[in-house]
């Protein structure tokens, strides 16, 4: 049974697989409603009210996903989620299209000073020549952030008769070419565009993006909008600029503070505003429920999700490809750890046949959860992965074979120990399951499940047998054994597993024969 916050307003309608799944309760209440049962929460879904602090996170040990049902995820400290394995996924495209329309709607009201006529006119007044306006048709609206949102207002820009101007250090200018937009500095767009318009994510970078010295570069008379992120444009310096007359006019749908209880920005008459209304149509909220429902719903029956903000995305398509190696992974990097007892540096992992024919990034992570689970007694899983070993000094490296072996699809993991270093071999065989097929250069076959015991000793008659007789007087029931060895007369292995894990009694007797070079429990 899983337990859902639902801490924002989110349209119930998109909720609705949450709700018909008899797994799931679903509380629809505020955090601070909530705060008796949040230590049985299992998910999260907010929008853009509920700030997702790392006290909040805390207070939820169970939490295992966080979704954000629009883009921006500025409200959430996915850093804290990262660290405690918490998943962070979005609905990155419910709601550009409100958001573009929006932004547009805003800008035609700026220009045009829609919101001063119509209060002026309500206030029994006519005046006609106070609120000439400009057209938009021929002007160059400048787009800082040409992602999804940017993009579809540079659309409509162009219907309008609008040039279009683009600054985006991650926009290739094949893009730009293919979107018929000029790709620019920064401080050259500043300098040519009639109209700026913002539609960044607000991270480090992008906070007072546009600030008292740039704006200043700006040609006189320029409107500014931002319905992206309060505080990407600088509010202090917007206002000093527009008392100034250098600025025109602005339109905000978001701001720094929100509500925007003490913005100086709203006794300006040239400044119109909105309240965070950009994803607010009947349209926007039902996509980006549904978005996040589904990605809980899939996330919580344990399968890959596609937004999310911490982890790689995998299609449902890739997912049925990449899954029959989940185990294999997981439990080599299990094996692995559990046959090392000592630090580790490094850990690579080699993928070759079938198993390169996708994005393995996800399957190197999960290799290196199973190592870390069973050192650690926090959570770990994909998404901690690579932070947990960053954090320990392990490096981690992973490429591509042309040789596999002789076998279909083959994954080969060397974790580099402080004395010594552990190579384990992979694969995994259709209709038949995950097998480890080689230990320390050990040839072998075993299925990498339950309770196994691993034993190098000497390739000399009667060892396996002596082995054998101990678990038999004990009535140890052995449900599977494999060996391997490299040369007759020298160093073997076996890997015994059983119905259950085997004692320290048992351990300590095997341990204790002639011929065994040592031995390990490996628990998966
Ligand atoms: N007012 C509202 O209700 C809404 C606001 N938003 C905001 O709009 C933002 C953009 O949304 P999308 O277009 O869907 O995101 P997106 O990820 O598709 O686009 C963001 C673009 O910003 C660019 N970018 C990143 N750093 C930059 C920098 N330093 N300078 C210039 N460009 C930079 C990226 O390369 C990307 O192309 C969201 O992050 C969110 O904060 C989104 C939806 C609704
Ligand atoms: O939840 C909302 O209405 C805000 C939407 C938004 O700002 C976003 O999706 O980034």
């Amino acid at each position: 049974m899983y337990r859902i916050l639902v801490a924002d307003a989110i349209k119930p309608e998109g909720l609705t697989p949450l709700m018909d799944s008899p797994e799931i309760t679903l509380i629809q209440k505020t955090v601070d409603e909530a705060a008796d049962e949040l230590d049985t929460i299992d998910a999260l879904l907010v929008r853009s009210a509920t700030t997702v602090t790392e006290d909040l996170i805390n207070a939820m040990p169970k939490l295992s996903i966080i979704a954000r049902a629009g883009v921006g995820i500025d409200n959430i400290d996915v850093e804290a989620a990262t660290k405690r394995g918490i998943v962070v996924v979005n609905a990155p495209d419910g709601n550009t299209i409100s958001t573009a329309e929006h932004t547009f709607a805003m800008m035609a009201s700026l220009v045009r000073h829609i919101p001063q006529a119509h209060s002026s006119v309500k206030n029994k007044e006519w005046k006609r020549s106070a609120f000439t306006g400009t057209e938009l048709n021929r002007k160059k609206l400048g787009i800082v952030g040409m992602g999804r949102i940017g993009g579809e207002i540079a659309k409509r820009a162009q219907v309008f008769g609008m040039e279009v101007l683009a600054f985006d250090p991650f926009l290739t200018s094949e893009r730009a070419k293919a979107m018929n937009v000029e790709l620019l500095t920064l401080d050259k767009l500043l300098s040519q565009a009639d109209i700026i318009t913002v539609h960044t994510p607000l991270t480090n970078e992008t906070r007072g993006l546009l600030n008292i010295d740039n704006l200043r570069k700006c040609k006189k008379g320029v409107y500014l909008l931002n319905c992206a992120r309060g505080g990407i444009i600088d509010e202090e310096a917007l206002y000093e600029l527009i008392l100034e007359g250098h600025i025109a006019g602005a339109a905000f749908d978001v701001f720094v503070e929100e509500p925007p209880l003490h913005n100086k920005l709203l006794e300006l008459d040239s400044v119109i505003v909105t309240p965070h209304l950009g994803a607010s149509t009947k349209e926007a909220q039902l996509n980006v429920a549904t978005q996040v429902a589904e990605e809980v719903l899939i996330f919580l029956e344990g399968k890959p999700v596609s937004n999310s903000i911490n982890l790689p995305a995998i299609s449902k398509e890739m997912f049925q490809k990449i899954q029959p190696y989940y185990q294999l992974v997981k439990s080599m990097g299990a094996t692995a750890a559990q046959c090392m007892k000592e630090g580790i540096q490094e850990i690579s992992v080699t993928y070759s046949g079938d198993a390169t024919s996708f994005d393995t990034s996800i399957l190197t992570k999960s290799l290196i959860s199973g190592f870390f689970k069973t050192r650690l007694d926090i959570p770990v899983n994909e998404v901690n992965a690579m932070l947990i070993a960053q954090e320990r000094g392990v490096t981690i490296g992973e490429k591509v074979a042309s040789d596999s072996s002789g076998y279909k699809n083959y994954i080969a993991a060397v974790i580099k120990g402080d004395n010594r270093q552990f190579e384990i071999k992979g694969t995994f065989v259709a209709n038949y399951g995950p097998r480890i097929v080689s230990i320390n250069g050990f040839n072998i076959d075993f299925n990498p499940e339950g309770n196994l015991l691993y034993i190098q000793h000497t390739d000399r008659p009667g060892v396996i047998g002596r082995v054998g007789k101990i678990l038999g007087d004990h009535e140890v029931n052995i449900a599977t054994m494999q060996v391997g060895r490299k040369e007759a007369g020298g160093e073997a292995i076996m890997v015994l597993s059983f119905d259950k894990p085997l004692s320290n009694e048992m351990y300590e007797k095997i341990n204790n024969l002639d011929d065994i070079t040592f031995m390990y429990r490996i628990a998966l």
